[in-house]
C-alpha cells in the first residue's frame, strides 16, 4: 500500500506586520547630477523637516495572556516560545496545545484533529500584531510592567485610560486583574504604584493630589440590567449618559484600605459555579480610580473593567438564572464588540457612520467614550491554550485581533473636556427635569428642546473628538436660523414699501378729488348766486299781490296759498336746506288736496289754432311765468265773475302747475343739471304755452276774454318781460319748442269733442317726451352728480324720490294745465297782441 503523504501545514497570517519599503537607491552613474525629481524629493523633504511634525499615530493596544493549563493538564508540553529549543508543536497528538507563542507579538493557533474538517486545508493560524504576548508562565508584574503601567503614567499625567480584561469563562481575567493576596493582580498594583507616586511627591515636596476609588457591577436582572455599588449598601446606582448616580468614592489614604476595600468589593461581587469556572464571575465588574484635581474638567479617570467571560450553553450547560446570567454576558460582549469594530469600520471609511452600539448595553453606555475613540483604551486579551478551548479561544482572536487597527490619533484634553461638558449638561439637564417635574405642564416644549441640545452636544463632542470641529454645537442651527429671519424680513420690507407706494397714490388720487369737488362747489356757488338774483329780478318785475285786493271769499283761499306759495318759492334759496324744501312739499300737497275738489272743472271746447310761443330755456322763467299766470288767475276769478267752479277749477289747476314748476326748479337747482332742467322745464312751460295756444283758436266768450284781457294785462306784461329776460339762446330748445307745438297742433286740431282726447295726446307725447328727457337727465346724471354722490348720496336718492313724486304728480298736472291754458287763453291775448 501507498503510504499517504501528510500535506504540508498552510499558515494563515492575521494582522502582518508591516515593513517599511527601503528608499530607492540612486543610479551609480547618476551621483554627480541629481535628477530633477531627487532634487525635488529633496526640496519636500527639507519642507517637511521645517514644518512641526503631527501627533504620532497611536494604536489601540491588545495585549494577550495565555492562562497556564489546569494541574490536570500539566503533562502537555510548554509552549515553543519558552523553551525554542524544544519542537515547536506537536501536531494532532492528544493533550496537545492548540495556542503557543510565535514571538514576542504573535501567536499561533493550531487547529485540534479532532476539529479539523477538512485536513486539506490549512491547520495554523498565526495572529500577528499584539502589543504584546504573554506565556503561560508570566507573572503578574509582568503583565503589570507592560499592560498598566503606561497607562497609569498617563493617569498620573492627567489623562484618563481604561484597561480591560477580556477572555471567555475561566480564562484568567479576574485572576489578571485582582489576583490573590500572594499574587496580586494589576489593581491592587496600580494602587501601590499611585501611592508610591504619591510619596515620591510627598518626598520632593511636589503638590499632592487625592484620588478617590470606586467599584461597582453591572448585572443581569430578569432581562434587564442593574448596578450594583460593590463599595457601600446604599440604594441602587442609575446610569444616566455616563454617569452613575448614587456611587460612592472612597478616598484613598493609603495601600492597605485601599487593598481591603477591593478585597470587600470582591466579596460582593456576583459569582457563581459554573461548569467551566469554580467560581465564575457573573457581572461586568468595573473599578474607577479618579484623581482630584482643582480643574474638575481635567480631572482623569483611570478605569479597570473585568469582565464576566463569554459562554458557550453547549459547554457550561446552564439553566435558568444561570442562562438568563449567560445571555446577559454574552450579550454584553458581544454589545462591546461591535462598539469596537464600529470605530474600526468608521476609521476606515469616514463615510461609514459611527454606529450607536453602546446604547445596547449599560457596560458600553458607560465607556462610551471609550468605545467611540474619545479616549484612550487598552485590551488584555485572556486565553486558554487547550484543545478543549480551541473555539473560545479561536473565536476571541479573530474577534479581537482587528482592533489592533484601531487608531488614537490627537488625543489630548480636549476629549475629557469634552466628555466632561457632555457629563455637566447631563446633570444639568438632569436638575432641570427635576424642577420641571413641580412645573410640568410649562415646560414640556422646553424640556425637549434640552433634550434636543443634549443630543447636539453629544454630536459636537463626536466631531471634536475626531475632527476637531468647533465645539460650540448650536452654531450651524443658529446660523441657519439667522438666515431665515433675515430673509422674512427682507420679503417683509418689501411688501411694506409696497404698501407705502400704494398709500401715495391713494393719497394723491384722494387730494385730486379733493380739488375737483373745491372747484364743483365754487361752480355751484356761482350758479346759485346767479339763479337767486335771476328770481329776484323776476320777483321784482312782477309785483304780484300788492295792489291787488282779493276779497272774495272763495278766491281768498287760493289767494293766501299762492301767496304762501310765491313766498315759499321766493325764499327758496338753492342753498337753502331741506327743512325749507320739506315746508314747501307740506303747502303744494295742502294745494293739491284742495285742487282735487274741483275735479268736475270742464274747459271749453277750444277752438284748434296755433300760436307762436317764444322759446325760453331758462328754468327760473317758469317760475315768474307762473306768479304772473297766478296773479291772472287771481284777477279773473275776482273780476270777471264766472262761476264759482270755473273759478276755483281754474285756480286749482294754476297752483298745480305752479306745484310742478317749483318741484322741478328745486329738482334742477338740487341737480345742477341746467341743460336737462331747461329742457324739462322748456318742455313744461312749453307744453303749457302751447295749450295757451291751442287755446287761442278757441272761440270763447268774447267779453271774458276782453275783460281777462284787462285785468290780466299787468300779468301778462310781466310774463312777457319775464320771458324775454330769460330768453337765451339754447340750441335744443327749439326742437322742444317744436315738439310742444307739435303736440299743441295736434290738441289743436283734435275736434272739440274730442278735446279731452286731444288733451290725452299731447298729455302722451309730452309724457313720451318727458321720458327721453328723464333718460336725458340720467344719463346726465352720473357725470354731474358723481362727486356728489360720493359725499350726498342720502340727498341725491331723497331727491330721486321726490323727482319721482314730481314726475307722477306733473304728469297728471299737465293735462290740469292744458285745461288751465286753455281757461286762461279765453282772456289772454295772443301773444302778438300783447306785445
Ligand atoms: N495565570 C494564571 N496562573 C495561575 N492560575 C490562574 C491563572 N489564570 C487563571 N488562573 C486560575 O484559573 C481559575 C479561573 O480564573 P478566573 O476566575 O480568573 O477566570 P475568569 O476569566 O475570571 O472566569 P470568569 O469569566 O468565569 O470569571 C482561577 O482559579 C484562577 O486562579
Amino acid at each position: 500500500m501507498e503510504a499517504t503523504s501528510p500535506h504540508p501545514p498552510t499558515t494563515i497570517r492575521r494582522n502582518p506586520p508591516r515593513r517599511a519599503r527601503p528608499p530607492p537607491t540612486p543610479l551609480a552613474g547618476d551621483k554627480s547630477k541629481p535628477s530633477p525629481l531627487s532634487r525635488l524629493l529633496e526640496g519636500e523633504a527639507a519642507f517637511a523637516a521645517s514644518v512641526p511634525c503631527p501627533p504620532q499615530e497611536e494604536r489601540l493596544k491588545v495585549f494577550l495572556r495565555i492562562r497556564p493549563l489546569p494541574d490536570r493538564d500539566r503533562s502537555r508540553p510548554l509552549p515553543a516560545a519558552k523553551d525554542p529549543r524544544r519542537k515547536p508543536k506537536q501536531v494532532g497528538a492528544p493533550g496537545e496545545l492548540c495556542l503557543a507563542p510565535d514571538g514576542p507579538n504573535s501567536v499561533v493557533l493550531t487547529v485540534p484533529r479532532s476539529k479539523l474538517v477538512d485536513p486539506k486545508r490549512g491547520r495554523t493560524e498565526v495572529f500577528d500584531g499584539f502589543s504584546a504576548v504573554f506565556p503561560s508562565d508570566s507573572t503578574q508584574h509582568d503583565i503589570f510592567a507592560q499592560v498598566m503601567n503606561p497607562l497609569v503614567d498617563d493617569f498620573l499625567g492627567g489623562k484618563s485610560g481604561l484597561l480591560v480584561a477580556m477572555g471567555p469563562t475561566g480564562s484568567g481575567k479576574t485572576h489578571t486583574i485582582f489576583g490573590s493576596p500572594r499574587n496580586p493582580g494589576i489593581l491592587p498594583l496600580t494602587l501601590r504604584r499611585i501611592f508610591n507616586a504619591q510619596g515620591e511627591s510627598k518626598v520632593s515636596r511636589k503638590p499632592t493630589r487625592s484620588f478617590f476609588f470606586s467599584m461597582f457591577e453591572i448585572f443581569s436582572e430578569g432581562k434587564g440590567e442593574r448596578i450594583l455599588d460593590l463599595l457601600s449598601d446604599t440604594v441602587e446606582c442609575v446610569l444616566q449618559q455616563s454617569v452613575i448616580k448614587g456611587l460612592q468614592e472612597v478616598s484613598l489614604s493609603n495601600p492597605a484600605d485601599a487593598e481591603s476595600l477591593v478585597s470587600r468589593g470582591m466579596l460582593k461581587r456576583s459569582t457563581a459555579a459554573t461548569n467551566a469556572n469554580s467560581n465564575s464571575s457573573r457581572s461586568q465588574c468595573i473599578i474607577t480610580i479618579r484623581a482630584d484635581s482643582e480643574h474638575l474638567l481635567s480631572s482623569a479617570v483611570l478605569t479597570i473593567a473585568d469582565l464576566a467571560g463569554a459562554e458557550r450553553e453547549k459547554r457550561t450547560r446552564n439553566q435558568g438564572s444561570r442562562l438568563l446570567e449567560s445571555n446577559f454576558i454574552n450579550n454584553t460582549s458581544m454589545v462591546f464588540s461591535l462598539c469596537l469594530r464600529s470605530l474600526l469600520e468608521h476609521q476606515k471609511n469616514q463615510k461609514k457612520p459611527l454606529e450607536k452600539h453602546f446604547k445596547n448595553s449599560m457596560l458600553t453606555r458607560y465607556l462610551r467614550d471609550y468605545l467611540e475613540g474619545r479616549k484612550k483604551m487598552t485590551l488584555i486579551l485572556n486565553v486558554k491554550p487547550g484543545d478543549d478551548d480551541y473555539l473560545d479561544t479561536s473565536f476571541l482572536l479573530r474577534q479581537a485581533s482587528p482592533y489592533m487597527k484601531i487608531k488614537y490619533t490627537s488625543l489630548d484634553d480636549s476629549f475629557d473636556l469634552a466628555s466632561q461638558k457632555r457629563i455637566n449638561v447631563s446633570l444639568i439637564c438632569q436638575e432641570n427635569k427635576k424642577k420641571r417635574k413641580v412645573q410640568k405642564p410649562a415646560v414640556l416644549v422646553v424640556e425637549r428642546k434640552e433634550n434636543v441640545d443634549t443630543d447636539d452636544i453629544s454630536k459636537v463632542s463626536e466631531k471634536d473628538g475626531v475632527h476637531h470641529v468647533s465645539l460650540n454645537p448650536e452654531m450651524p442651527r443658529v446660523s441657519r436660523s439667522e438666515a431665515i429671519m433675515t430673509n422674512f424680513a427682507r420679503a417683509l420690507l418689501t411688501v411694506l414699501r409696497q404698501y407705502k407706494h400704494k398709500l401715495l397714490e391713494s393719497e394723491n388720487a384722494v387730494e385730486s378729488m379733493k380739488e375737483l369737488i373745491r372747484d364743483k362747489d365754487i361752480e355751484i356757488m356761482e350758479l346759485k348766486k346767479e339763479l337767486k338774483a335771476v328770481r329776484y329780478c323776476s320777483c321784482k318785475s312782477s309785483p304780484i299781490n300788492e295792489d291787488d285786493s282779493v276779497d272774495h271769499d272763495d278766491s281768498s283761499s287760493f289767494g293766501q296759498a299762492a301767496q304762501s306759495l310765491v313766498n315759499i318759492s321766493n325764499q327758496a334759496d338753492l342753498g337753502s336746506n331741506d327743512a325749507s324744501e320739506d315746508n314747501f312739499h307740506v303747502e303744494l300737497q295742502a294745494l293739491h288736496k284742495e285742487s282735487d275738489k274741483s275735479e268736475s272743472f270742464t274747459v271749453p271746447t277750444p277752438a284748434p289754432t296755433g300760436g307762436a310761443m317764444p322759446a325760453s330755456s331758462y328754468s327760473d322763467q317758469s317760475f315768474t311765468e307762473d306768479d304772473a299766470l297766478l296773479c291772472l288767475n287771481t284777477e279773473q276769478t275776482s273780476t270777471v265773475g264766472q262761476s264759482d267752479e270755473e273759478t276755483e277749477e281754474l285756480s286749482k289747476i294754476t297752483l298745480e302747475n305752479k306745484d310742478i314748476q317749483l318741484d322741478i326748479n328745486i329738482r334742477e337747482e338740487k341737480h345742477h343739471e341746467s341743460c336737462s332742467s331747461s329742457q324739462q322745464v322748456n318742455f313744461d312751460t312749453e307744453g303749457t304755452r302751447s295749450s295757451e295756444a291751442s287755446l287761442l283758436g278757441t272761440v270763447g266768450s268774447e267779453k271774458k276774454l276782453e275783460e281777462l284781457k284787462q285785468k290780466s294785462g299787468r300779468c301778462v306784461s310781466a310774463v312777457e318781460k319775464a320771458n324775454v329776460e330769460l330768453e337765451h339762446g339754447i340750441d335744443g330748445g327749439q326742437a322742444l319748442d317744436e315738439k310742444c307745438d307739435h303736440a299743441s297742433a295736434k290738441a289743436a286740431k283734435a275736434p272739440p269733442s274730442k278735446g279731452r282726447e286731444a288733451d290725452e295726446t299731447a298729455d302722451t307725447d309730452k309724457e313720451a317726451f318727458g321720458s327721453r328727457t328723464e333718460k336725458t337727465r340720467r344719463r346726465l346724471q352720473p357725470a354731474a352728480a358723481m362727486l356728489l354722490r360720493e359725499f350726498t348720496g342720502a340727498d341725491i336718492d331723497a331727491d330721486n324720490e321726490r323727482e319721482e313724486r314730481g314726475r307722477s304728480s306733473s304728469s297728471v298736472a299737465t293735462g290740469r294745465s292744458d285745461a288751465l291754458v286753455q281757461l286762461l287763453m279765453k282772456g289772454r291775448p295772443v301773444r302778438g297782441l300783447a306785445s
